[in-house]
């Protein structure tokens, strides 16, 4: 039996807690939070904020009562202030200011991560909002619900910052939305695809505003009135910053190996450079099958998935992550997006010869009404042939196509084995000579 000290208890946290209680009860769990609150759904922000939802109520899928029942001592609003790794013990210190200290046999950080802020001037003012906690969504939900509030301006055309425009639009405002890349979903998607999306968030009244740099914020009576971009000024009464995350590694920065964003490298084990001390989540790396090499890629599918890991080492029971392959997807008016591994810039800076096939059609046959336009891109290394990458969009529902893919660049399969890949059939899901076929197919 050992004593588990749980830091963080969001979805990395919760993930592995669960693994522990469920699987291992023998051992004593204490989980420690500093929010008022557990396992909120940052994906359902901009759903709750762009009321495609009523309510942020079922945001949350457990709470701190499901883990006491299972027999953990769970003390939220409770802040790890140091961990003293040489002598196992953890000090924190309670909402009340109490302070105190607890003991650990084997440590698990679930710590996260923390939005970047920019180093410019005027992010300290009123209605400059990250969008990270639920009570973030909170501040920004209220902000929108003010009416004298016009202009807002979304800052990262990132995946927060995409779906967040689309949320403020729906509210009725005015939206300007920055990146400094040239285009939006850059790190996700290859300009074939993203000139998609740029033109449906156009087509849906957004502003967009790319290659451009956001210098200042400027304020009157400490609430944000305007800001400074390279290319001009724009009144703003209210901005959503979603420029990334960095991993929150404050507790164990000196003492712990990081990668060069500052996470904390994990083995297959999410074992960290230090004995009994685990760290999953947004907080560690990960390992990518697509480059074959340890990453950084913050993403709550990735944190579950490390939460189960870490928790059946830390009990004792020795399991290895299969890597992933970074898979995501977006909806944002309708249309859809999902990709997994690389993209071709991504490839190409991996280091790898990469080649690429595309294909393009509608995703049924012509005879049924309700049909779309379907894109797909795969990636693959000129050398070996393996994939390495897929991208797809459309308006219909193509999600679950790149399931497949992400196993593909697991399996290291090659793109030739996709070529003659049974593949069935039926007009109300896709065409006899199928969209991932015929993209196999014509692959150099
Ligand atoms: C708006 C938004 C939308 C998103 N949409 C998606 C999506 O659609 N799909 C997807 O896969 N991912 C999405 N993500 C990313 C996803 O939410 C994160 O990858 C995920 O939350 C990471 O989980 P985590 O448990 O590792 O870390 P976090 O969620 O960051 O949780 C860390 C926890 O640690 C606690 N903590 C930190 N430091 C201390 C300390 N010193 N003492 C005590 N407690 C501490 C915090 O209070 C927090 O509860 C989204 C994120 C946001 C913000
Ligand atoms: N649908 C989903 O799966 C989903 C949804 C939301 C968030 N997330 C995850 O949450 C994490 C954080 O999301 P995010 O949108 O903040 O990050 P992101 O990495 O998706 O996007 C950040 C964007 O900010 C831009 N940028 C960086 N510095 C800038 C600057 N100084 N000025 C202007 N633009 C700048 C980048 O070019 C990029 O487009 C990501 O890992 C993301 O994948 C996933």
């Amino acid at each position: 039996m050992s004593k588990i000290v749980l830091i963080g208890a969001n979805h990395a946290g919760i993930a592995a807690a669960n693994t522990i209680l469920d699987s291992y009860p023998e051992n004593e769990v204490v989980i420690i939070d500093k929010n008022t609150n557990l396992s909120y759904l940052g994906c359902g922000t901009a759903l709750w904020v762009g009321r495609h939802i009523d309510s942020y109520e079922h945001l949350f899928y457990t709470n701190k009562e499901a883990f006491e029942e299972k027999g953990a001592r769970i003390l939220m609003e409770t802040t790890v202030e140091s961990i003293d790794f040489d002598n196992k013990l953890i000090h924190a210190t309670r909402a009340n200011g109490e302070k105190f200290e607890e003991s650990y046999d084997k440590v698990i950080l679930a710590t996260g991560s923390v939005p970047i802020a920019p180093n410019i001037k005027g992010t300290d003012l009123e209605n400059v909002q990250f969008v990270k906690l639920f009570q973030d969504s909170q501040v920004a939900d209220k902000a929108l619900c003010d009416d004298s509030i016009k202009e807002v301006a979304v800052i990262g055309a990132g995946y927060i910052g995409v779906e967040m425009a689309e949320a403020v639009k729906r509210r009725g405002k005015n939206v300007r939305l920055f990146d400094a890349a040239d285009t939006s979903l850059n790190t996700y998607y290859d300009p074939w695809f993203t000139e998609d999306m740029d033109n449906v968030l156009t087509e849906n009244g957004i502003q967009t505003h790319y290659g451009e740099m956001v210098q200042s914020f400027e304020g009157k009576d400490g609430k944000v009135t305007d800001l400074t971009t390279d290319k001009g000024t724009y009144k703003t009464d209210l901005v959503i910053m979603a420029i990334g995350f960095s991993p929150n590694n404050s507790l164990g920065k000196d003492k712990l190996e990081t990668f060069n964003n500052g996470a904390y490298l994990v083995n297959l084990k999410q074992e960290t450079s230090l004995p009994d001390v685990y760290a999953v989540g947004d907080c560690a790396t990960i390992y990518s099958n697509a480059i074959e090499d340890t990453t950084y890629i913050a993403l709550a599918t990735n944190a579950v998935r490390s939460g189960i890991v870490g928790g059946h080492n830390a009990a004792g029971t020795p399991l290895e992550s299969i890597g992933v392959q970074g898979s995501n997807g977006i909806s944002i008016f309708g249309y859809n997006m999902v990709s997994t591994g690389l993209n071709l810039a991504a490839a190409k800076e991996a280091g790898y010869e990469v080649k690429y096939t595309d294909f393009e059609d509608l995703q049924k046959p012509g005879f049924i009404e309700k049909n779309g336009n379907v894109k797909i891109r795969i990636v693959y290394d000129a050398k070996t042939r393996r994939v390495l990458g897929a991208q797809m969009a459309s308006t219909e529902d193509i999600s679950m196509g790149i399931h497949m893919f992400s196993l593909a660049i697991e399996e290291k399969v090659t793109i030739d084995k996709l070529k003659l890949l049974d593949i069935f059939f039926l007009p109300h899901f896709n065409q006899p000579y199928n969209y991932i076929t015929m993209a196999a197919l014509s692959a150099e």
